[in-house]
């Protein structure tokens, strides 16, 4: 025999209840042998009880309860409900006049529910040819008198149950309340939570059923709940023993009780989904193959008990009074943490017992507030639990790690010592993003790192289309998953937290707002984005001073503008002591000779121990492309300038090249890694501009560049045979030497040699004394800078 479960969605008026009668049905012919327990219909439960509340509020009901009526006629109108209907207006009249209700009253209302369902689907199923008959299990199932959530009493269910089967046995197909008994006196009682699976749990047992089927509306258990982790996925097998933390541990479809008959008689129960035929499900047996992490759960109806007290070291029996105090009052602990100092023990339980929790407590220990041994019992109830079933504590690091990375820390941890389970108590505002951090890390399901690009120029802009070229074979070969849910310009912001596509240029002009950094973070906060990094493609002075609050709110940095890097050094260190506190990292690799990896060697070398002596080299990709043209071809230099500014090497002011600044900014950051306190002053800067182009806005300066062409035509033609203009960058960490200026080469030297936008960098330590290190390659351009600040967007992504 086979028992057949459906729930409250399952049965419901339309698709629900149709395609339920199709699944008897269907099983019936095919599989002989089954018995179907149902819940009450829809949300008939809920409804029932709210309009019992009401009757005792003394508020009004009666349209609630038409309503009501309707919706259980409205499927089958040959069937007369009106002695269940009768039993629920005189019930509600009552409480309405005594303006209170016991928990017995509150059984008989709720039990019309399952009662209306049995008949509605026996009826049906009569109608199409289907020997079924009605059971009301408040005739076997005989419980004790606990209203609300009795238990059965077994010898005298069982023999109920099996004496009735064999009288309905064969070809009949019983259609069985679920959730409903009565006591010895027949009264009628209920199962209390998860009641209908306990009756079909029961029923399997009593039975001896092969299988227990319970038909949701779900496809089985997920990895995670699918409405928190839109990456969760089902899980085929699992174990009892597993089911049964998950069960503890807030996986709604099972529950503890109802798992306990079936491991007594080892039979499989398989979750369905009602409306998708063609997933096989989850099926729960004694043993599964698979090993590992089965399952995230979440409890979020809880509250965090925690009683300190320094006098409580050493005591005996503080933990016996703690507990026979919680128990006396009916509350039940899900979680106890407990320091081996003794000065604190953490409870975890049902959030509306957290009230009566303290004040018994505090009852409990009145004395002991007294003598100074207990000094606070207190509760956090905006809390919730995540267990991690089969999760193994050698391998918790990673999980952990991420959270905090995150921001997310546990106010409370715990394992199970057999078995493997790791619960973690966190904040219920930081529940959804950690739940998701910890599901990305366990199931090694593509990370998701939430970056928002302030800046869509040139650089941006590159980057942005690099990204969403990319990122399928990112997700593909690396496992991650980009997902760019801001892009921000100087006054507008594109916000989408599912990530950009290919269109952004579009959807950042039709949907842009104008913005506040607040207003970026609070989305990130609001939408519970993990992984979060902040990408600085501006050339802003102003945008820098965000720095702090992004790495304050959780995001890593990454930076093409060198502005940060070189502004006063109290800014510099500031910026790194809040990225140590905040455990966050910053990388800007672009800064200096765009996509060449000079930054990442200097320090490595600087790290190593290496004494650098000195650096010089060719610092600026656009000076450099400006001199190796002018110097060969026959071309005003305003107009080797324009050439510059289209192909993207200069800066959006390209009077940030010619005055000498950009590579003066490029010498600072390099001495600032090697540790040199310097500031952007201290370095001697030759400016090739005229005076009058340096005050002047930079409209007026755009269309006077050609003032420049006399002063270049002189120094080119003052210059020696064979030899080619450069504007170098020099520094000497042994003279102290730190100068950025314009110089004569020889045109068979190494600096004379470079071409195009290249920059070259010659680095002198102790090892390369004679022979420097060099590095050389195109030091300028939207394309390979985008790809250098992509570079280090996936070097971030290893350390999230
Ligand atoms: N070109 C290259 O080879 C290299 C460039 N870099 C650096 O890359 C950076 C970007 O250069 P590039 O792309 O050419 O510059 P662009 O002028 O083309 O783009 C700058 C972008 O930043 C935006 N912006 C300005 N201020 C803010 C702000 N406060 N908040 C948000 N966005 C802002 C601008 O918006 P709006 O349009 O509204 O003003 C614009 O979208 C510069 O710092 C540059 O030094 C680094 C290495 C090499
Ligand atoms: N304008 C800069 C761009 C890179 O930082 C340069 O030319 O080097």
């Amino acid at each position: 025999m086979k028992i057949l479960k459906f729930g409250g969605k399952s049965l419901a008026n339309g698709k629900g209840i149709k395609t339920a009668i199709q699944i008897i049905k269907d099983k019936a012919q095919q599989e002989g042998n089954i018995a179907v327990v149902l819940s009450a219909r829809g949300n008939a439960t809920d409804e029932l009880l709210e309009m019992l509340e009401k009757a005792a509020r003394k508020e009004t009901y009666h349209e609630q309860l038409t309503a009501f009526k309707a919706y259980q006629s409205q499927t089958d109108r040959s069937l007369d409900f009106s002695e269940e209907f009768t039993t629920l207006e005189n019930l509600f009249q009552g409480v309405s006049l005594l303006g209170d209700y016991s928990e017995k009253i509150k059984d008989q209302v709720a039990s019309q529910g399952e009662i209306i369902s049995a008949k509605l689907v026996t009826n049906l199923l009569k109608k199409e040819g289907v020997n079924a008959h009605y059971t009301d299990t408040r005739k076997l199932i005989k419980t004790d008198d606990v209203f609300g959530n009795a238990r059965p009493l077994d010898v005298i269910s069982r023999r109920n149950v099996i004496n009735h089967f064999k009288s309905y046995n064969g070809t009949t197909v019983n259609i069985v309340t679920g959730f409903i008994g009565s006591n010895q006196n027949n009264e009628t009682t209920t199962l209390g939570r998860n009641g209908s699976n306990y009756t079909a749990a029961l029923l399997a047992n009593f039975l001896d059923a092969e299988e227990l089927q319970n038909y949701t509306h779900v496809d089985g258990i997920f990895t995670a709940n699918p409405d928190l982790v839109a990456d969760a996925r089902k899980i085929a097998e699992l174990s009892f023993n597993e089911a049964n933390e998950l069960a503890t541990f807030g996986a709604h479809i099972l529950h503890a009780k109802t798992i306990v008959p079936l491991i007594e008689k080892n039979i499989p129960l398989r979750i369905l989904n009602t409306f998708n035929s063609s997933d096989n499900g989850t099926v729960i047996t004694q043993k599964t193959n698979t090993k590992g992490i089965k399952s995230i759960s979440v409890l979020d109806t809880v509250a965090l008990i925690n009683l300190e007290g320094r006098g409580l070291l050493g005591r005996v029996g503080v933990d016996a009074r703690i507990f026979r105090t919680l128990g006396e009052n009916e509350i039940n602990v899900s979680i106890i943490s407990q320091g081996s100092s003794e000065r604190g023990i953490g409870l975890v339980i049902d959030a509306d017992k957290a009230s009566k929790a303290i004040v018994s407590l505090e009852k409990e220990f009145e004395n002991d507030f007294y003598t100074k041994d207990v000094n606070k019992i207190s509760v956090i109830d905006d809390v919730a639990v995540i267990s991690i079933v089969g999760q193994d504590l050698s391998e918790f690091h990673k999980p952990y790690n991420a959270l905090i990375k995150n921001q997310i820390v546990p106010i409370l941890f715990n394992n199970t010592v057999s078995g493997k389970n790791v619960s973690l108590v966190v904040k219920k505002s930081q529940l959804h993003k950690a739940i998701n951090v910890i599901h990305g890390q366990i199931f090694g399901i593509s990370k998701k790192i939430n970056i928002a690009v302030f800046g869509k120029g040139l650089v941006g802009g590159t980057l942005l289309d690099q990204i969403v070229h990319s990122k399928t074979a990112i997700l593909d070969k690396n496992n991650i998953k980009l997902n760019v849910f801001a892009i921000a310009d100087s006054q507008h912001v594109y916000l989408d937290k599912n990530g950009i596509a290919d269109d952004w240029k579009f959807e950042f002009q039709q949907q842009k707002t104008a913005y506040t950094l607040q207003q970026i973070i609070d989305y990130a906060k609001a939408h519970h984005l993990e992984n979060l990094i902040a990408v600085d493609t501006t050339a802003s002075k102003d945008f820098i001073h965000d720095y702090i609050s992004l790495v304050k709110n959780g995001f890593d940095l990454v930076s093409a503008n060198k502005i940060a890097n070189t502004v006063e050094y109290s800014f510099y260190q500031e910026l790194r002591t809040q990225l140590q506190k905040y455990q966050k990292n910053y990388l800007y690799e672009t800064n200096v000779g765009a996509g060449l990896p000079l930054i990442d060697t200097i320090k490595l070398l600087h790290k190593s121990g290496e004494k650098i002596k000195k650096i010089r080299g060719v610092f600026s990709g656009s000076l450099s492309y400006l001199f190796n043209t002018y110097s060969v071809e026959d071309i005003p230099f305003s107009m080797v300038l324009k050439q510059a500014e289209e192909k993207g090497f200069t800066e959006p002011d390209a009077r940030e090249d010619l005055s000498g600044n950009d590579v003066a900014r490029k010498l600072l950051i390099l001495a600032r890694e090697l540790d040199l306190k310097h500031e952007l002053s201290d370095i001697t800067i030759q400016n090739l501009l005229p005076a009058h182009l340096q005050a002047i806005n930079l409209q007026l300066f755009k269309k006077s560049i050609t003032d420049l062409d006399q002063t270049y035509t002189l120094i080119k033609a003052n210059q020696k045979e064979h030899h080619v203009l450069r504007y170098v960058g020099d520094l000497s960490t042994e003279t102290g030497i730190l100068e950025v200026k314009l110089i004569s080469v020889p045109s068979n030297s190494a600096l004379g040699q470079i071409k195009g936008s290249d920059s070259i960098f010659e680095i002198y330590t102790e090892a390369y004394a004679a022979q420097p290190l060099v590095i050389q390659g195109a030091g300028a351009g939207a394309a390979v800078t985008a790809r250098g600040v992509f570079g280090d967007i996936l070097r971030l992504t290893e350390k999230l």
